[in-house]
């Protein structure tokens, strides 16, 4: 507990922060067409995208030691420790003046969601879970070529297991509650985003003030 009158901290600016923002978390195994969609959903609907997996990837180009800490782990499809990607994430969103995020490819196990819990404070108002068989995950997987070293046959199978494995458990965990909005991924892009449009203008996010945790 602070004594009164010291100055606010670090701690006091997410307690703040935590009460305007507005979160969606984008959740669908590699190559389900997070990274499609969610330019659309920015456009149609005021959101700002955070996709880990490339805030992640800047990171590795500052040359720092956590850098070459993630460029390792992703290269083995492994989940990166949750301090390092809620850290950079955190400062992504303390940084955007729209406070309204869709949180593309995170949280992917029960680490990165307690830590979020703990750190940031924000409850979803929803998850959107693009919901698409594996045999076609593969296909856009192998045929990707945005020239991403993970996308290669070994690392391929490690991501599809660990999104199995570690992912589907923290869909299944919002299910339970309630939060997660399902969508067809195998369809044309404009049938998925149709769907989404659906779900966005229905439950109209980030209008009702944030939710905190
Ligand atoms: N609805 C779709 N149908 C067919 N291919 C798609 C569809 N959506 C995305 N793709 C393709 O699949 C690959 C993976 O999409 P991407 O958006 O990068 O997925 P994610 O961010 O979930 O990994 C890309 O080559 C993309 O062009
Ligand atoms: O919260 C996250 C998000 C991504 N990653 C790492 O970044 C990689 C690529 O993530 P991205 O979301 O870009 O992959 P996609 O699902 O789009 O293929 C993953 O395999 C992980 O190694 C991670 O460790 N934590
Ligand atoms: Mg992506």
């Amino acid at each position: 507990m602070e004594s009164p009158g010291e100055f606010p901290t670090q701690k006091d600016t997410s307690k703040n922060f935590s009460n305007e923002a507005s979160v969606v978390f984008v959740l669908g195994g590699p190559a389900s067409g997070k990274g499609t969609q969610c330019p659309k959903i920015v456009e149609h609907f005021g959101f700002t995208h955070l996709c880990v997996g490339e805030l992640l990837e800047e990171e590795t180009k500052s040359g720092s030691e956590n850098g070459k800490m993630i460029r390792n782990f992703k290269l083995e499809g492994k989940i990166v420790p949750s301090e390092v990607t809620v850290g950079i994430l955190q400062q992504a969103m303390q940084q955007s003046e729209n406070k309204k995020f869709i949180i593309d490819g995170f949280p992917r196990n029960e680490e990165n969601l307690a830590t979020f819990e703990k750190t940031v404070k924000v409850e979803p108002e929803f998850v959107l879970f693009f919901d698409c068989p594996e045999e076609e995950l593969k296909r856009r997987l192998l045929s990707r070529n945005q020239g991403r070293a993970d996308d290669n046959p070994v690392t391929i199978e490690k991501r599809l297991e660990v999104f199995k494995e570690s992912t589907l458990p923290i869909i299944n965990y919002y299910s339970s509650k309630g939060k997660v909005q399902k969508i067809n991924a195998q369809r044309s892009v404009e049938q998925v985003f149709d769907d989404i449009s659906n779900v966005f203008s229905k439950l109209n996010p980030g209008s009702r003030g944030a939710s905190t945790i």
